[in-house]
């Protein structure tokens, strides 16, 4: 059975009802180990009104015990979610375990806790070194985000020629992906032949050198097609010619995907030298330790996913 180091989260929100609650199952499936020392995993387990099952395995020393306060934002839960996660890079990085699955954080308390990450990819993109790729979704449609955590109004900037063409480059080395990939405009009509905007060139080039470099490498024909007009990408007639889709920026591609498979989507982690799963949900503060029922099929995809990838 495969080893994975699981990040509890932020222990304010959701993450750690996910983890209690679906261990039975996640344990037919993987060795798991939660990042989470004892003492508040009894403080959450009392709080949710949850046993501990016998055969939870944590670790110690993860980072100072706090307050849990349910749906609160604060730099003490930020920093151990921090921590917890850290906890499992490195486990997996010194091959203690296959794999990393991680219960979500929150961006805010991360930033309280003096962060200097966004996220769970940036942090990996910077440990690693490596350009990580953010990829979500479930086998019915997957969407890799060219920019992801960054403000709107620096979407259009970063768009260059140089970079597409690695990302895509990237993507398809380690996406692998068995149909035709759509790579969506940024413009409205995808420029409508520059009178909407004129990033679309850019797009267009990228395309071609990515298809290019592939063709000359005898890997296959053109894996790429686009510039996509991004209204109709997603449209149901669209959906059936792919399942992979590039999106120029965080909501491009995760509204629609979230729109269509939320409860099943899972984020991945791509391009990095070890493999990292999530689920696409956030802390949800709103339902934490209130005993409503969770989704739980996110987190258990994305075990599954490391069942079949790591
Ligand atoms: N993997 C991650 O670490 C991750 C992913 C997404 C968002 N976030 C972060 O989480 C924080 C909160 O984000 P948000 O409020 O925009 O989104 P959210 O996903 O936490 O919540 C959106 C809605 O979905 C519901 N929901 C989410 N997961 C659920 C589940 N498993 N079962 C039932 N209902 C569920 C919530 O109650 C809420 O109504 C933000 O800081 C965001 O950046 C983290
Ligand atoms: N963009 C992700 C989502 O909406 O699910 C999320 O914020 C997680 O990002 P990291 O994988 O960087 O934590």
């Amino acid at each position: 059975m495969k080893k994975v180091a699981i990040s509890i989260g932020d222990l304010n929100g959701i993450g750690i009802q996910l983890a209690l609650e679906n261990h039975g199952k996640v344990a037919k499936l993987i060795d798991p180990i939660y990042c989470i020392d004892k003492t508040m995993l009894t403080q959450a387990a009392k709080l949710l009104n949850i046993g501990i099952p016998d055969n939870f395995q944590t670790i110690e020393n993860v980072a100072p015990s706090f307050q849990i306060e349910a749906g609160t934002i604060s730099k003490e839960s930020g920093r151990y979610a921090y921590e917890s996660f850290n906890k499992a890079v490195i486990m997996a990085d010194l091959k203690k375990v296959d794999a990393i699955c991680t219960l979500p954080i929150h961006k805010k308390s991360w930033e309280l806790a003096g962060i200097q990450y966004k996220g769970h990819t940036d942090a990996l993109r910077d440990f690693f070194d490596a350009e990580a790729i953010m990829m979500l979704g479930c086998p019915e449609m997957y969407v890799a985000l060219f920019t992801e955590h960054i403000p709107l109004k620096e979407v259009a900037p970063s768009i260059k020629e140089k970079e597409l063409t690695r990302f895509l480059l990237d993507f398809y080395k380690t996406a692998k992906p068995d149909r035709t990939v759509a790579v969506l405009g940024l413009n409205p009509h995808a420029g409508d032949n520059g009178v909407l905007g004129d990033e679309e060139k850019i797009i267009s080039k990228a395309i071609e050198n990515a298809n290019a470099f592939v063709s000359w490498c005898g890997e296959g024909t053109a894996p790429y097609e686009g510039p996509l007009v991004p209204d109709v990408a997603f449209t149901p007639n669209v959906r059936k010619h792919y399942t992979y889709y590039v999106a120029m920026y965080h909501d491009q591609g995760l509204a629609p995907l979230k729109a269509l498979h939320f409860d099943e989507g899972i984020n991945v982690s791509l391009n990095l030298p070890i493999l990292r799963t999530s689920v696409d949900h956030g802390t949800a503060f709103d339902i934490a330790y209130k005993g409503v029922k969770l989704d739980s099929l996110s987190y258990l995809n994305a075990i599954k996913y490391i069942v079949d990838n790591a």
